[in-house]
């Protein structure tokens, strides 16, 4: 029997709701965010962190702005218990960062937890237990009131552990474990009922936290659940709503977006997703959604590079290249049409402008990446990312028809290699196209006068190895080159659009020379470089002619 059998599933019951308000609304700030990385990312570490990567990680969530921040289940492990006390002890607590731990509704490891606070200037301690009929029924097989009764009574352990240490400033955070597995009128009866333990007041609030333990179904019955329990808990106002999502359908991010849209206050995830299964909800991801639309994420994650370096290293698990916003190749193209929009709308973005550039929801330079990275070839590429390349590394100002001859050269070689095109690699195959090509024919020297509006003009040039003089006249040198050339030749060869520009910013500096020439009927480019504006222009026309003459006729060429 194939075990492929999607009858063994069923779908996620909607929450009959008569009016949802949550489509409706929109984010207009951020939530307040709270780092579960160091107890729930951790404990779903292949190797949990050492202290020293806890420390590592506390740090970095302080220095990107984390006002809370959950730094580890104490009771569970006495790395997580030394860790506690380490960063009181050592006062390694910003005065405006308030740290949390978990706890089972338990009581020996409530008193530990505690324990594992004394002296700390603020806290958040979050009870939880499972409230799911899955978690109900076959894990604790209890009923909904004995499942009720560990909760209330982990709120009585609570409560009276905080009356013996009243130094510290509490916040008490309940959790209905699985609570999207939870029927949604036991989940507020629960919920209620551990309020009515602690009495939360609007000016001392307590956190409901509704997590999705298991993502189970689309984040828009996510969203209706929370507007669900925030219209029917008691005492909202005494109440924060906080969210924690997983990711088990991808929609991790999404869920809790429509969460806050919903109604939500606050929000737990991790940087980066690291977390159970596939993991907690991103954070980098969502902030940077709210930044891309111009919220402030209250978060500086400026320094993408850096929380990435201490993320990967504390978890010991790779970043994915095409994470969202943070990993290497999100804000890279490598095909042509792509390339082609992004080159165009960066040479029209001036600093200062609302950000609009085809394909890149957010300015890379923003987190720390520079343009350099954004276009990137491959035998997908087209002539807009290779000419981005060539201005941005080398300066080079390629114009359109020269930007369509050379993309050809780089494909060939991106096909015949069958791999990336680096920018050197770029400019080497530009140099051997058109400036290296200086067989048959090559620039000797030349000699120009000019005498009424005419440019006279004497070259010595080499042909297959053998020098020759050749002279015109013509109202520019490159008339008065082009001429003497199809005298010299015999070639029917017209001079069809030039440019030229300096490759600096002083009188020293190499000039570079781009010419196009229809030759019998064809038309052929050239380039041309030199610290003399003329050489370069005739370099040019040489290069082309250069181009050309393989494909003409030998017997064109004279002995
Ligand atoms: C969704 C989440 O992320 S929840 C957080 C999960 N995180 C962790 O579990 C990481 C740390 N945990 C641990 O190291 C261990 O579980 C410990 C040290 C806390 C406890 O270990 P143990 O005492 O061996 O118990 P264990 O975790 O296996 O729990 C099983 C018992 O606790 C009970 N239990 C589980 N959760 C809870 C809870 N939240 N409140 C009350 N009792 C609970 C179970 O019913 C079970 O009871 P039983 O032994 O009578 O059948
Ligand atoms: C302990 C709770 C909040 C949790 O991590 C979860 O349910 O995912
Ligand atoms: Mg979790």
């Amino acid at each position: 029997m194939n075990s492929f059998d999607h009858r063994k599933y069923t779908p996620f019951a909607p929450i009959p709701m008569a009016k949802r308000r949550w489509p409706d609304q929109q984010i207009k700030q951020a939530p307040r965010w709270c780092s579960v990385d160091l107890r729930d990312g951790n404990q779903a570490l292949i190797e949990p962190m050492n202290p020293k990567q806890k420390l590592a990680l506390f740090k970095l969530l302080v220095d990107v702005g984390f006002k809370e921040i959950e730094v580890g289940f104490p009771a569970a492990s006495q790395t997580d218990f030394d860790f506690v006390r380490q960063i009181i002890e050592q006062g390694l607590i910003p005065e405006d960062v308030t740290i949390q731990v978990l706890t089972q509704s338990r009581e020996a490891l409530i008193k530990r937890s505690f324990e594992a606070l004394k002296g700390c200037r603020q806290a958040i301690m979050h009870l939880y237990n499972s409230t799911s009929t899955v978690q109900r029924e076959q894990v604790f097989a209890k009923s909904k009131n004995e499942i009720k009764a560990i909760a209330v009574q982990g709120a009585q352990w609570v409560k009276q552990q905080a009356a013996q240490q009243p130094d510290t400033q509490w916040t008490f955070q309940y959790s209905p474990e699985s609570f999207t597995g939870t029927e949604l009128d036991y989940a507020v009866e629960v919920c209620d009922a551990v309020n009515a333990v602690w009495q939360p007041t609007k000016e001392n609030p307590v956190i409901i936290n509704l997590p999705a333990t298991v993502e189970v179904a689309t984040p828009n019955i996510y969203a209706d659940q929370i507007e669900w329990m925030g219209d029917h808990i008691q005492h909202r106002e005494a109440v924060v709503i906080s969210l924690h999502t997983h990711n088990d359908r991808g929609c991790g991010v999404a869920a809790a977006e429509l969460g806050v849209m919903a109604g939500a206050d606050r929000v737990e995830g991790t940087l980066l997703g690291n977390g159970e299964r596939t993991g907690n909800m991103d954070i980098v991801t969502m902030a940077m959604n709210l930044y891309s639309q111009g919220i402030n994420p209250e978060l500086d994650l400026s320094n993408m590079d850096k929380i990435i370096q201490t993320v990967t290293e504390c978890t010991q698990l790779p970043l994915h290249p095409r994470h969202p916003y943070a990993g290497e190749l999100v804000f890279t193209a490598f095909s042509g049409s792509h390339q082609d929009a992004i080159k165009k709308c960066l040479q029209r973005y001036q600093p200062g402008d609302h950000w609009d550039v085809a394909y890149l929801p957010i300015d890379p330079a923003d987190l720390g990446r520079n343009y350099q990275e954004v276009i990137r070839i491959n035998s997908q590429s087209g002539k807009g990312g290779i000419a981005y390349i060539l201005e941005q590394d080398y300066g080079l100002q390629m114009p359109r028809w020269l930007q369509v001859d050379f993309s050809q050269y780089v494909q060939q070689y991106a096909e015949e290699e069958s791999a990336e095109v680096s920018p050197a690699s770029i400019y080497k195959i530009f140099e051997q196209s058109y400036i290296a090509r200086k067989q048959p024919i090559e620039l000797e020297a030349y000699q120009i006068s000019r005498q009424q509006e005419q440019d006279q003009l004497s070259a010595t040039i080499t042909i297959d190895g053998q020098s020759t003089l050749i002279n015109s006249s013509g109202q520019g040198v490159m008339e008065a080159f082009i001429g003497a050339l199809n005298k010299q030749l015999g070639y029917n060869m017209v001079l069809v659009d030039y440019s030229e520009h300096t490759l600096g910013d002083n009188e020293r500096s190499e000039a570079i020379s781009y010419i196009q020439l229809n030759i019998e009927n064809q038309r052929y480019c050239g380039v041309g470089k030199s610290k003399d504006i003329i050489e370069a222009s005739l370099e040019a026309v040489l290069s082309a002619v250069n181009c050309a003459i393989p494909a003409l006729k030998a017997d064109v060429i004279p002995a």
